[in-house]
């Protein structure tokens, strides 16, 4: 998949989101998105997606089956898990859908019963990520699919998308909490001023340590975090 001077806004005489943004996405390459927070990462999640189409320049190469988790998964709907999982995969043309397969390994088979908007916020992530997969898709591209997760499902995370890109999947990933940093020879790129570059191993670090009170420490963490700097707590 090729992007090519590809620009974008939500409207006409909007500023421009995104500008002169090229980049290959080949099979089986595990991207990972950063940027502060409004910095467009969502914006080119959706472009990638083909859920946008870009004002200029040409996205080329889009895998026919695509998997998208949206950072907000959408609960207002009146189904069951089981309901909705069954009716996407019928929509996209999945004969034989994993449904059980994919709650089992992201652990919510006991909430298959369940309807939609009765889920906690992680379990509807969850779900959220089971209809990506469901497409077994050749490009999945998960927008912050780690928020909300508990540890377990966090953990087992990164190997399902090493795993599938080990498949082939081309995988695009918006992480605030660098979990994708686990997968083996993920590349990263940044999202800011409106443009996008790569992040290069050969990036010059420091380590600065920053003593904060300990009831603020998740707060100022989450705010690095969000800044796209890679934050270690030291008591833990
Ligand atoms: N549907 C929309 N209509 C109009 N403007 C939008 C829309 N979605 C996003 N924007 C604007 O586009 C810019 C980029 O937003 P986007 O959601 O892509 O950023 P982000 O990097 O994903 O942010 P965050 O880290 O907070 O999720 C912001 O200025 C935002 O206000």
């Amino acid at each position: 998949m090729q992007l090519t001077e590809v620009a974008f806004r939500y409207r006409r005489r909007a500023p421009w989101v995104l500008q002169d943004v090229s980049f290959s996405l080949p099979p089986g390459r595990v991207l990972e998105v950063t940027g502060r927070n409004g910095a467009g990462k969502s914006t080119l999640l959706r472009l990638l997606a083909g859920l946008r189409a870009p004002h200029r320049g040409t996205i080329t190469g889009r895998p026919d089956r695509v998997g998208y988790a949206p950072e907000r998964f959408p609960v207002d709907q009146p189904f069951t898990v089981s309901a909705y999982l069954d009716h996407m995969a019928a929509v996209r043309g999945i004969r034989r859908p994993a449904i059980g397969e994919w709650a089992e390994r992201l652990r919510f088979e006991h909430l298959l019963n369940v309807r939609l908007p009765e889920l906690s916020k992680g379990s509807a992530q969850k779900v959220g990520l089971a209809q990506a997969l469901l497409a077994e898709p050749g490009l999945l591209i998960l927008d912050e699919p780690f928020a909300g997760l508990d540890a377990e499902s966090r953990d087992t995370l990164p190997g399902l998308i090493a795993e599938l890109a080990g498949a082939g999947t081309a995988v695009v990933v918006s992480d605030h909490q660098r979990v994708i940093e686990s997968v083996p020879g993920v590349d990263r790129i940044r999202v800011e001023k409106g443009t996008v570059t790569p992040v290069t191993a050969e990036a010059e670090w420091t380590v600065l340590e920053v003593v904060v009170r300990a009831g603020e420490a998740e707060e100022v963490a989450t705010k690095l975090r969000a800044d796209g700097h890679d934050v270690r707590r030291a008591d833990r």
